[in-house]
This record gives structure tokens, C-alpha cells and sequence, in this order.
């Protein structure tokens, strides 16, 4: 494709991350619909400008419209943006896809959700491109990089990445995002960028539980730094190039995921770490937590690779396996001495 200039663009998914996102779109001067599921949050985004649910406190831009009909967000858009949690990304992208083929259009879709898929281990644009018909859309982009929803509501300084194999894609969807406080780079490594994004959210769950259980700096500098090794072990095995590990959306959102008390999932490990129960942990936290499925595909992945990732199990066998975390922590400090 060639370089576009935006004007309308839908976002679909209206939870923390695509309605905040939405609302810089519309703050830089685009015509945006977002759509989401929820008839209320519909009514609260168009009379209150509000997501109360999801951002406490926040007023949206007026100009941003809300609906629930899908056919109605999507049609007559040059960007169709997804952000839905990854399990939706397949029904979602199924529905889009049909009214796609009957409008006839051919809008650029992006995607700034984290995980892989359940079952197939599929990357987001990979689901995306099996559902979505080659002739109806005009290029894939993963949108990613250190990014809390809270602090970009607030119009913090934020750097994240477009990437796509289509430069041109990347360049048009850097060019409607950047403003004075997000600034866009591109990259055309997307397995890397969809791989660091989704297998950080990992990593993030063991520097939670870390503070859970009282640990200090040291322990979450370790885990952060062998965790950065195993998970791009690998995706370096699945196609990534090794320098997107230390970009943005490798290095860069695993720092932040560790860090910040915004990570929904660092705030699991933390209470997983205090002894609140998993279950709890997910009804209490009412938005996803996309580590504790990915946490399952890359287990699986590695295993099937024979890809040693200690830090990936010790959290398998917490989560899925009964394992008591002191003891998933025991295991891995008594693991034979190895070299760096
Ligand atoms: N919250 C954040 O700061 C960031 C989130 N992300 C990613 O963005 C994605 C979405 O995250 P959040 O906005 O935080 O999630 P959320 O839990 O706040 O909201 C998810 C939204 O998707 C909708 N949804 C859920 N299941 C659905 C389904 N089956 N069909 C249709 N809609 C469905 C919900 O109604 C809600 O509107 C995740 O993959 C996350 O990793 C990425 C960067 C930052
Ligand atoms: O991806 C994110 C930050 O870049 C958001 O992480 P959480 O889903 O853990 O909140």
C-alpha cells in the first residue's frame, strides 16, 4: 500500500487500553468511532464521556462516539484498530471480516492487544490475517511498547512501536499516532515485537509475586534479566530478530510491566505472592490479566521445542499446577550452576 493520511479510523474495544487509545486519536484530529460489546459503557462514553469501570476519573474527548454496532464502527473506516483481550481476537476479527467482504472495504488493521492464542499458539496478526480475507484489509501493524493506559490518559511521555512487514503500513500508523507526548517508532520485525509484547506479561506475574512475598530489588532485577534471556530464547526460536528484545517492546515493556504498579499483571503476581487465591485474583482485578494464558502457550511452546525456560515453568506449575510459590522459587534457586 502507499502512504495514507488518516482522518477515520474505529477502535473496537472500549476497556482501559482502547479507549484511552481512541481518545489521542481523536485528540489528533481524527474522526473516531469506538465500539464495544457493553450498551451501557456506550451510553456512559456518549452523555458522561466517562469509561467509569475502567479509568476512574477520566473525561473523554466529547468528540469521541461510542456504539455497540459493530457494522456501524467499522464501515467507512481507512484503520480498523483492535483491542480487545486476545481470547476475542478471533470471534472479533471473524464478525469484522464478514462485514468487511459485504461493504467491500480494504481498511488498514491494527492491533495493540498482548498475548497468543489458547490451543493454536497463534501471534494476534496471524489470527487476524486467517480471519480477516487478504482482499478486505490493506496491511497488519501490532501497535506496542511500555504503555500504561493510566499514565498515556494523563498525557505522560510515552515511546511504543508500529511494527509490520508493510513499511508502509508502520509509517501511516506512526504518522496518525504521534503528538507531543506519544512519539511512534516503526519496525518490521513483527513476530519480535508480538512475541516480547506477549511473553513480558510472563515475566511481570514473577516480579509481582517477587513483592507479593517481600523480596527486594536484587530478586526482581534477576528474575527481569533471566526472564529477558528465556523469553527471547524463544522467540528468537519462532522467527524473531534478537535486537527487538532490546527495544521497546522487549526490554522496554518488561520493564515496565515489572515495575509499575499500573500492570494488571504484576498486581496478580503481587497478590498471588500475598496468598490471595488465582481465582480471586481474576474476579477482583474485572479486566485481563493476559500473562496467566500465555503463561500455558509458552509453556507448551517450550516443551515442544525442548526450549529451557525456568522462570515460564516455575509460573506454569504455580498456576496450573498447584505448586506453592516459595517452593516454584526454591526450585529454581537449586537449579545446577550455569554460565551466563
Ligand atoms: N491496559 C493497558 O494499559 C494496556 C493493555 N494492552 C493490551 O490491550 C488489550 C486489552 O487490554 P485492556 O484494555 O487493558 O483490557 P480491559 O480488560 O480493560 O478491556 C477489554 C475490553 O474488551 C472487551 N471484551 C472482552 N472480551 C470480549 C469479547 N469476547 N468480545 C468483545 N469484546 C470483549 C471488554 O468488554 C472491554 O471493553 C490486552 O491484550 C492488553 O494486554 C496493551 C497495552 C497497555
Ligand atoms: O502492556 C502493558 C504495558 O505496556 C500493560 O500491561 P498490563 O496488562 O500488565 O497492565
Amino acid at each position: 500500500m502507499t502512504f495514507l493520511k488518516i482522518s477515520k479510523a474505529a477502535v473496537i474495544g472500549a476497556g482501559s487500553w482502547g479507549s484511552v487509545l481512541a481518545n489521542v486519536l481523536v485528540k489528533n484530529g481524527l474522526d473516531i468511532k469506538i465500539w464495544t460489546r457493553e450498551s451501557k459503557q456506550v451510553t456512559e462514553l456518549n452523555e458522561q464521556h466517562t469509561n467509569h469501570h475502567y479509568l476512574p476519573g477520566l473525561k473523554y474527548d466529547e468528540r469521541l462516539v461510542a456504539t455497540d454496532d459493530l457494522a456501524a464502527a467499522v464501515n467507512g473506516r481507512q484503520v480498523i484498530l483492535l483491542v480487545v483481550p486476545t481470547v476475542a481476537i478471533r470471534s472479533v476479527s471473524q464478525k469484522i471480516g464478514k462485514i468487511l467482504q459485504t461493504s467491500n472495504e480494504r481498511p488498514l488493521i491494527v492491533h495493540a492487544s498482548k498475548g497468543l492464542e489458547l490451543g493454536t499458539h497463534k501471534r494476534i496478526s496471524e489470527i487476524i490475517a486467517e480471519e480477516i480475507p487478504e482482499a478486505n484489509r490493506a496491511g497488519i501493524v501490532a501497535l506496542s511498547g511500555p504503555s500504561h493506559a493510566e499514565e498515556v490518559a494523563r498525557q505522560d511521555i510515552t515511546l511504543i512501536t508500529a511494527a509490520s512487514a508493510d513499511v508502509a503500513a508502520a509509517k501511516t500508523v506512526q504518522k496518525m499516532f504521534m503528538n507531543d507526548f506519544f512519539r511512534i517508532y516503526t519496525n518490521q520485525d513483527i513476530i519480535g515485537v508480538e512475541l516480547g509484547a506477549a511473553f513480558k506479561n510472563i515475566i511481570a506475574l514473577g516480579a509481582g509475586a517477587l513483592n507479593g512475598l517481600g523480596y527486594g530489588d536484587d530478586a526482581k532485577a534477576a528474575l527481569m534479566t533471566r526472564g529477558l534471556a528465556e523469553i527471547s530464547r524463544l522467540g528468537v526460536a519462532m522467527g524473531a530478530k534478537p535486537q527487538t528484545f532490546i527495544g521497546l517492546s522487549g526490554v522496554g515493556d518488561l520493564i515496565v510491566t515489572c515495575t509499575s504498579v499500573h500492570s494488571r499483571n504484576w498486581r496478580a503476581g503481587n497478590q498471588l505472592g500475598q496468598g490471595v487465591p488465582l481465582a480471586d485474583v481474576i474476579k477482583n482485578m474485572g479486566m485481563v490479566i493476559e500473562g496467566i494464558t500465555t503463561n500455558k502457550a509458552a509453556y507448551e511452546l517450550a516443551q515442544q521445542r525442548q526450549i529451557e525456560m525456568p522462570i515460564t515453568q516455575a509460573i506454569y506449575q504455580v498456576l496450573y499446577q498447584g505448586c506453592d510459590i516459595k517452593q516454584a522459587i526454591a526450585n529454581l534457586m537449586q537449579r545446577e550452576g550455569r554460565s551466563e
